[in-house]
This record gives C-alpha cells, structure tokens and sequence, in this order.
C-alpha cells in the first residue's frame, strides 16, 4: 500500500465529517448566508497566500533541479490557479485587495498557517508535502463529492467554487502533491511516517476549525 493509502486512512473520519459541517453543507446546498462567504472568501485568500509559501520552502529544501522544478510549479499552481477563482468572487463580492489587506487574520487561520510555515522551515521537503497535503487533497474530496449534490454546479454564487474544486486542472495539481509524497515516501521508517502521519492529523483537524470559523465568522 502507497503511503498516501495508508494516511487518508488516519484522516478517512474526520474528512468525512466535513460533508457535514454545516458551511461546507449549506454551500452544497445553494443555502449558504452570503455574509459568510464573504468572510471565508477573505480568510481563504489570506490563507492562500501563506500556503503558496509554504511550497517556497520547498524549493529552498532541496538541491535536486527536478524537485525544486516541482515545488516551483505548485506555488504557480496557488498563486495563478487555485486563487483565479478566489479572485473572481472577490470581483463579484466587491472585496479589494486593500480590504483583504487590512482584515486581521482570523485565530484559526492564524494558528494553521503558522503551524504549516513552521513544519515546513524545521524539515525537509517530505514534512513541507505533509503540511500542503491534507489543504489540497480534503478540497478535491469535497468538490468531487458536491459536483454530484443536484443543482450545485449551476448555482449562480456558488456553482464557480464547486466547479473550480472539482475541475480536472484542481484534481491534476492534487495528483503532483500525492505522486511526490508517495516517491519521496518510499523508503521511510515507521518513526519518520508517526511523525508524517501526525502533521496530516493535525492539519486535517485544522481544516475543520477552519470551516466552523467561517460559518461562525469567528475571528
Ligand atoms: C483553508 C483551506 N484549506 C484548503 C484549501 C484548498 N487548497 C483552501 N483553499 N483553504
């Protein structure tokens, strides 16, 4: 079994329980308070740019031209791919770069980013995979999963962000993050995939935070 194989199996339970969360939920449903999204929208972004950093780290971890290549191609991939979409609704919502600016980061994501930017400067570019993993792949499980709640995808506000985490270009940089893990994983001992498998724990349980946050406009 694939070491991926083996860490979606330590986090199966608690990225199910995202399909529940009442923001991921109700933005399945078309039902989503508009106010809130809003607010996710801001955060996302704040947290977005510090995610794309933390694949920076990356290409400073390493001395292999091809790997450096691959963590380059991903901060690309956040800065000019993930974020098109945050960057749209930020023109339909009326949200300015100045106004995301200046709202303060919320604790949640405050905490998460930090944590994920402080793996990554202590370790290696398996530690920096580990801390990206859970962000990346728990958004395509869920765009796939709403892509098949009726009327989702043709929802006038929300329909963007359901096609933009299913989309095939969403699901082929999630597949670089897992190639990567699972070639750079192969050889590992068992403490060093406890100490993976912890990260991936940790960031999962932060990205529930991070959607009881949003819903609760908590900052
Ligand atoms: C908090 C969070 N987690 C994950 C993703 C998907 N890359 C995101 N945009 N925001």
């Amino acid at each position: 079994m694939k070491l991926t194989e083996r860490l979606y199996k330590s986090v199966e339970d608690i990225w199910m329980g995202y399909l529940d969360q009442p923001f991921v939920k109700e933005l399945a449903e078309g039902t989503l308070d508009v106010e809130k999204f809003r607010f996710y929208m801001i955060q996302d972004y704040r947290y977005l740019l510090q995610y794309a950093k933390v694949f920076a780290f990356g290409v400073i971890k390493t001395e292999d031209p091809e790997l450096m290549r691959r963590f380059a191609g991903m901060v690309h991939d956040v800065l000019d791919g993930e974020m098109n979409v945050h960057k749209t609704y930020m023109a339909r919502l009326g949200i300015t770069e100045e106004e995301v600016a200046k709202t303060p980061s919320a604790l949640t994501n405050q905490s998460y980013t930090s944590y994920m930017l402080d793996v990554a400067n202590k370790g290696g570019p398996l530690e920096i995979l580990m801390a990206v993993l859970a962000c990346a792949w728990s958004y395509q499980v869920i765009g796939e999963h709403h892509v098949k709640v009726p009327g989702a995808v043709e929802h006038p506000l929300y329909g963007e962000w359901v096609q933009g985490y299913s989309s095939k270009e969403y699901a082929d940089s999630t597949k670089e993050i897992i190639d990567c893990v699972d070639a750079l994983g192969e050889n590992i001992t068992p403490e060093q995939e406890a100490y993976l498998t912890d990260i991936f724990v940790k960031c999962s349980r932060y990205e529930k935070l991070f959607w009881d946050m949003a819903y609760a406009m908590e900052m």
